[in-house]
């Protein structure tokens, strides 16, 4: 048995439809207007059992709208779905004994009650066997270290803490299949990292089904191997995420703060000639050519890089990981700035998807079909 199948889901909303002012407004309270806004237009899906899929989407693009129906929050307006087995929105109940959910802006916590409660309210509602359930208990306590603050109320933790608790309360009740939407919001790098590490330990282990909505990058290559690309509603690439890294993720966006004293200027946007940084005199100069009370630190980039738009002192380079690596990118321009601080991200994965539809554009207007 699949983890989960769709045929032809589609969701259609009526959203009634207002001229601005106050006239138009009473009057759609007599005669009302309304229009069909189709949110998901026909998606077929199929997840095994064990896969992670990272389901991938611009905002508007119809993810929250598909992951409702598959929890059986929402009811389609046509087509067919069947999670672990169920049909969601006829069968809610008995999917929400198999299934976790995890959403990164709301919380499953209860906000006055601490972590402990929660596990508690949590093991009665799944009816777990009470043994199992506090063998379980105590090895998520142990895995997500989250002994130190169990026993506090969830409005006390900070962001990191709370989400902690929120898998590893999705995780209770040994979901064959877990949703996750946006898991890491918010949270700090070393946070965001570790619950990535956990999420895909107990994917290993136990085999759990991963279906996770994220506008980060490293969420996706770290925890899925598969990647679902929506836009309007409907499917635009469906494959191995290794592919969409080695076809968009080739890309790494390096940030460098210049040293207090020197600052940054030219005119960026990519041309490598026009692209000359200049360093005010004093600590921090580039390199040579002295000319008008500036330091010019020479007129090229780095190859295999491009400059990207950032405020003054700070330079930012997008580096093509095919052409170059980030050492030696940061050993050129070390030998050439003084540098205070350095980041290296990978592009936002609104990017990412920016660059799969210009491609998908392209590539329909040669008549090449579906991008990558
Ligand atoms: N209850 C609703 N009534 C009317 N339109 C809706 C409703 N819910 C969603 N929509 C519309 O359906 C489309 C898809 O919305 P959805 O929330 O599924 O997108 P999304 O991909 O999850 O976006 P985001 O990344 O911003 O959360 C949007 O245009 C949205 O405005």
């Amino acid at each position: 048995m699949n983890a989960l199948e769709t045929r032809g889901l589609k969701k259609t909303f009526r959203v009634k439809q207002k001229a601005p002012g106050f006239a138009a407004s009473l009057r759609s309270l007599w005669a009302p207007q309304w229009s069909d806004k189709e949110a998901v237009s026909g998606i077929d899906l199929t997840v095994a059992q064990g896969e992670t899929v990272a389901f991938l989407g611009p905002n508007g693009a119809g993810k929250s709208t598909t992951i409702k129906m598959l929890t059986g929050i929402l009811h389609p307006s046509e087509g067919e779905a069947k999670v672990l087995g169920y049909v969601p929105w006829k069968e809610r109940k008995q999917l929400a004994y198999h299934i976790g959910t995890v959403f990164g802006q709301k919380s499953q916590l209860w906000y006055h009650l601490p972590p402990s409660d929660t596990f508690e309210l949590m093991s009665r509602i799944y009816e777990l066997d009470r043994t199992d359930y506090k063998r379980r208990r105590d090895n998520l306590i142990e895995r997500f270290v989250l002994g130190p603050y169990l026993n506090t109320p969830v409005r006390r933790l900070s962001l990191g803490e709370r989400m902690r608790c929120e898998i590893a309360c999705s995780f209770l009740h040994r979901p064959s299949l877990l949703f996750l939407d946006e898991p890491t919001i918010g949270l700090d790098a070393m946070i965001k990292e570790r619950i990535r590490e956990l999420i895909a330990e107990l994917n290993r282990e136990e085999g759990t089904t991963v279906f996770l909505t994220s506008h980060d990058a490293g969420d996706i290559e770290r925890l899925c191997r598969r990647a679902v690309v929506i836009h309007h509603g409907g499917i635009m690439v469906d494959g191995p995420v290794e592919r969409l890294k080695r076809d968009i993720l080739r890309y790494k966006t390096v940030t460098i703060r210049i040293a207090e004293g020197a600052e940054l200027s030219g005119s960026g946007g990519g041309n490598v000639m026009q692209s000359t940084i200049l360093a005010a005199n004093g600590e921090g100069r580039l390199s040579a050519d002295v000319g008008n009370g500036t330091v010019q630190a020479g007129s090229s980039l780095p190859f295999g890089t491009e400059r990207l738009p950032s405020e003054p002192g700070i330079l930012k380079l997008s580096v093509d990981l095919t052409a170059t690596g980030v050492e030696a990118v940061l050993s050129e321009l070390m030998s050439r700035l003084s540098i205070a601080d350095v980041t290296v991200e990978d592009p936002p994965m609104e990017e990412v998807i920016k660059t799969l539809f210009e491609r998908g554009r392209e590539q329909s207007a040669a008549g090449e079909g579906n991008p990558p």
